[in-house]
């Protein structure tokens, strides 16, 4: 049997930070993990990172719209991950962060893999920072957010470096409030013991019924491109300026002097940029609510 575990958590949380540990601790271990990523948004920005990590067996669904991020697909993938990979013993699954964690499960709970695949639970990582200001939130994408802390196993409570000592005790209080079984772990860039989660999941979990169905969050996605080089300082003056309801963004931006596009990641106001050692295609997605209008204007 396969292990399979489920990473989940609100846009931007750090989930893609704890998979990229997890793959390294496992292949480190010896063990032959696999990833399936569920993207919001039609660029693969968080599976470049994982293909980037060496020869770890992927398969991703990408979608504009969360309604197609459907169980079927996530079963095809799954299969084909299966077909195509013979000597694989963990699979990570990380779920898009606009989903409801249990709408992922339900695929692995198909009856395709009753035989082959054995699910141990859900990791999901809440976002320090985001959670203190979690009432900015339209009331769907706050259910949406209470929801992947209510149905976890296991609450990564990441960025911790970004919230004082006490906020974090109160943090911690008011996630157990939420969930009351699950161990809440404060974390830093996604790093937590692969070890740890194996132990805490060892009893296999059943899967829980939906409260609410991410099919109708009012979440859309968009694709920004960058046709020139631009100064990261004038991107850094635009996304200030942007509404809180742009949850997230990521991609590669063109930047002057720079030989090829960086990637930039935006989540809960902060921006990251990091290089990247091949040309990538200069266009960025941006996640949120009513954000058509949002466009790049140096
Ligand atoms: N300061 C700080 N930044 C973090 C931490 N963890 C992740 N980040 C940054 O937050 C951004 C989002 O991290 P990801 O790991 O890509 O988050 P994600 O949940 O996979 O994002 P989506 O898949 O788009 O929902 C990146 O810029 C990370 O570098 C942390 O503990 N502290």
């Amino acid at each position: 049997m396969i292990d399979v575990y489920l990473y989940s958590g609100f846009l931007g949380s750090g989930k893609t930070s704890l998979l990229l540990n997890s793959i390294s601790q496992l292949k480190t271990a010896g063990r032959k993990p696999a990833v399936l990523m569920n993207e919001f948004g039609e660029i693969p920005v968080d599976s470049d990172s994982v293909a980037a990590t060496g020869e770890v067996p992927l398969k991703e669904l990408l979608s504009g719209c969360i309604c197609c991020t459907g169980s079927e697909k996530t079963e095809a993938q799954l299969q084909a991950l299966l077909e195509d990979y013979e000597d694989i013993d963990v699979i990570l699954i990380e779920t898009t962060g606009a989903a409801h964690p249990v709408e992922a499960l339900d695929a692995v709970y198909s009856p395709l893999f009753s035989d082959r695949l054995r699910v141990k639970g859900i990791v999901t990582v809440a976002d320090a920072l985001r959670w203190v200001h979690r009432e900015e939130l339209s009331p769907r994408i706050h259910s949406l957010m209470l929801e992947q802390i209510r149905h976890a196993h296991i609450i990564a409570l990441n960025k911790s470096d970004l919230v004082t000592e006490s906020q974090l005790a109160t943090i911690s209080m008011e996630l157990a409030n939420l969930n009351t079984s699950a161990p809440i772990i404060q974390t830093v860039q996604g790093k937590l013991d692969f070890s740890f989660i194996e132990k805490t999941l060892a009893v296999e979990k059943q899967p829980q019924q939906p409260i609410i169905s991410g099919k109708h969050l009012p979440l859309s996605s968009k694709v920004i491109t960058f046709s020139n080089p631009v100064k990261k300082s004038d991107v850094e003056v635009w996304t200030a300026a942007l509404p809180d309801t742009v949850y997230r963004m990521k991609g590669y931006i063109p930047i002057e002097g720079v030989k090829n596009p960086m990637l930039f990641q935006y989540a809960y106001g902060m921006v990251n940029w990091m290089p990247e050692y091949v040309k990538m295609p200069e266009r960025v997605v941006v996640i949120g609510e009513g954000i058509d209008h949002i466009d790049w204007s140096s």
